[in-house]
């Protein structure tokens, strides 16, 4: 039997081979890539993939080798496409209108939308991002607020996307979907709810507690200290307490910031009833001009997957490819189509960096419908 040292000498022989036909071989492709710019063609075929596949395959005699050929073929082509993507990137085709670059947001001169109402969380976070005297003004509703953007009412609006303890806004990624709108910037705020109520209300009086849903469940151990209290969501915590001004009734409490409760005239009942004290939720900033500011540093993009078995790990390739840091992934269900699902990814990177233009290019052209929804 031949020694470890000699059958090694064996693989390097081979292997030596390998490595020159694999560079004859992206030779071969960068020249099909030059083809495909001047033609207009799109660097992913299908049906060509799918038939070498089955060709290479074919030719190797055991089941276990045929499933290795395959494998091995996927990634060649899959390499041979980031090359073919780097091409297109360095021959300007970029594929869609360009993101504008910006050295900052002109906060002075903004006009600053938030959902809820005066003492809203929003509000807490649009004075964090644009300064104590920015001149903001609100609206009901999530969507109100992307609507405000879209028509040029307002030039950003400062929404919520996720929260430390009940996670994702789902609303407002599938908003993200429907407006052509773009993020710009974001900031996180800490999130201390109060129990508050009319002056003079004590906490043996409450019998109902009005709060947003979230917020309600973000204080969730000391409501259930109290479970004969009925819970009634409304669309936003300042909302909440501004109801409980309005109808003065010494049986009702919101569950809102203390700046909420100071704003609408309310007393302290109870002070952070948060079940977890680093509660905090990220804001995102969004405008309707398609800009991204110099120094950005975060990419958000979504993209819908064909329902084929191991897409989303070749999606996953462009990243890891171009080393680019994915910092998190969400899906949402893709209306009218059951079980089928659109993905939110984040990563690090400026757009003006090659590495994402080149994974931009790949991940653009091998999903369905994906949009960039800002750098910042
Ligand atoms: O034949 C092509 O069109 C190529 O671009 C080459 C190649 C390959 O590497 O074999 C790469 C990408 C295509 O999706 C199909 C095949």
């Amino acid at each position: 039997m031949a020694s470890l040292e000699e059958l090694r000498l064996q693989l390097d022989e081979i292997d030596d081979q390998m490595v020159r036909l694999y560079e004859e071989r992206m030779k071969v492709c960068a020249q099909v890539g030059e083809y495909k710019i001047k033609n207009g063609k799109k660097v992913l075929d299908r049906q060509r993939e799918k038939n070498k596949l089955q060709a290479v395959s074919e030719k190797a005699s055991s089941e276990f080798n045929k499933k290795g050929v395959r494998e091995l073929y996927e990634q060649l082509m899959s390499m041979s496409r980031k090359l073919q993507y780097q091409q297109l990137v360095k021959a300007g085709a970029l594929g869609r209108l360009p993101f504008i670059e910006m050295e900052s947001l002109d906060a002075k001169n903004a006009r600053i939308v938030f959902p809820g109402t005066e003492g809203a969380y929003s509000q807490a976070a649009t004075k964090d991002y644009f300064g104590e005297n920015c001149n903001s003004f609100y609206v009901r509703t999530f969507r109100e607020a992307m609507e405000a953007i879209e028509d040029g009412a307002a030039d950003y609006a400062v929404l919520p996307i996720e929260n430390s303890t009940a996670g994702s806004v789902d609303e407002m990624y599938d908003l993200l979907v429907e407006f052509e709108n773009y993020i710009v910037g974001e900031t996180i705020i800490p999130i201390i709810h109060t129990l508050s109520g009319v002056p003079g209300a004590k906490l043996t009086d409450i019998e109902r507690v009005y709060s947003k849903g979230v917020a309600l469940m973000q204080a969730s151990h000391f409501l259930d200290d109290h479970s004969d209290w009925q819970q009634i969501s409304v669309a936003n915590t300042a909302i909440a307490a501004r109801k409980i001004r309005d109808d003065k009734d010494q049986a009702q409490a919101a569950v809102c910031s203390a700046y909420a409760a100071e704003v609408h005239g309310l007393e302290i009942l109870e002070e952070n009833i948060n079940d977890d004290q680093t509660n905090c939720t990220r804001f995102i900033v969004v405008t309707n001009q398609k800009v991204f500011l110099k120094h950005a540093q975060k990419i958000s993009i979504c993209l819908e997957l064909p329902h084929e078995s191991g897409s989303l790990y070749r999606l996953l390739s462009h990243f890891i490819y171009n080393d680019l840091n994915m910092t998190r992934i969400e899906s949402r269900p893709i209306e009218g189509k059951n079980w089928e699902y659109r993905f939110f990814i984040d990563f690090e990177g400026n757009m003006a960096d090659p590495a994402v233009k080149n994974a931009i290019r790949g991940l653009r052209e091998e999903s369905r419908n994906m949009r960039i929804l800002g750098n910042y």
